[in-house]
């Protein structure tokens, strides 16, 4: 299909890309990160079903570890997931810039506007997803889900010797800033012109469109929406489930 040809983001559909190839170093040893329970589930399961939960996704593209694509095709067949979502699973690389790529190559044609989604963020509350859509929909190119930071943030230089005290060189105004979450939404020919022209290592997707020079848009993210990262995190992502089931009257 030309570019020409193609549906607006306004009219199109939506699919979401689910980069869980990472090991989890930071989270300790064992499974890759996104196998790993959550209350018993594997946190790449809670993410996908928080994706799917949304109305607007119909695809789900899994980047699952390189040489775990059969487990996580057979842990999506073992979980019970919406039949009005389509899955698909690819195996991903060594970067998430490249896992995201590789899920993209998969992308099929008819996906005007395209979600990617952390699988260690699996708590991600679905008004935060509809709400990433409905602005690529509304016509941003590029779209964030952020929070206001609790800490003030300090640039800091290297230290002159190894463990040595690091000089603290600015303090950007915090008001200013935002600790960005995904999914992170985007039209689908912007990402794809991203991913071609970006080489250098990034540490989000959002960041490649601007350096395309096009402007990417906040709307407001959710605590809940944080990233598993180190072993703390999993005692909160439990937490949040505990209460997600009390207020739900399990
Ligand atoms: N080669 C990689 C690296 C990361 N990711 C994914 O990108 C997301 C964010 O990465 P991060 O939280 O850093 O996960 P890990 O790379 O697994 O963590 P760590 O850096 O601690 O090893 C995760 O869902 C992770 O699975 C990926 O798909 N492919
Ligand atoms: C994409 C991201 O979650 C936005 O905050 C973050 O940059 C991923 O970083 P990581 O070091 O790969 O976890």
């Amino acid at each position: 299909m030309s570019d020409e040809s193609r549906p607006s983001p306004a009219q199109t559909a939506v699919a979401a890309v689910i980069p869980a190839a990472g090991r989890g170093v930071r989270l300790g040893p064992g499974a890759p990160k996104a196998l790993r329970a959550l209350n018993g589930t594997p946190m790449l399961i809670h993410a996908v079903r928080a994706l799917a939960a949304s109305r607007h996704v119909s695809l789900v593209i899994v980047v699952a570890p390189p040489d775990g694509a059969a487990e996580v095709k057979s842990l999506l067949d073992a979980h019970a997931l919406p039949e009005r979502t389509d899955f698909l699973v690819v195996p991903g690389g060594e970067s998430r810039q490249e896992s995201v790529r590789l899920g993209l190559d998969a992308l099929p044609p008819e996906y005007g506007v395209v979600l990617v989604h952390d699988a260690a963020r699996p708590l991600v509350p679905v008004d935060t997803v509809d709400a990433v859509v409905e602005a690529v929909r509304a016509g941003a190119p590029a779209v964030v889900p952020a929070l206001p930071l609790a800490d003030t943030v300090k640039e800091v230089a290297p230290a002159a010797t190894a463990g040595d005290p690091e000089p603290v060189v600015a303090t950007p105004e915090r008001a200013r800033l935002r600790a960005v979450q995904t999914p992170q939404g985007f039209d689908r020919a912007t990402l794809l012109r991203a991913h071609e022209t970006v080489t250098e290592d990034v540490t989000d997707d959002a960041s490649m469109v601007e350096q395309l020079g096009l402007t990417v848009v906040a709307v407001p993210g959710h605590e809940e929406a944080f990233k598993v990262t180190r072993p703390l995190d999993l005692v909160l992502a439990e937490a949040v489930l505990a209460r997600r089931r009390l207020n739900d009257g399990f």
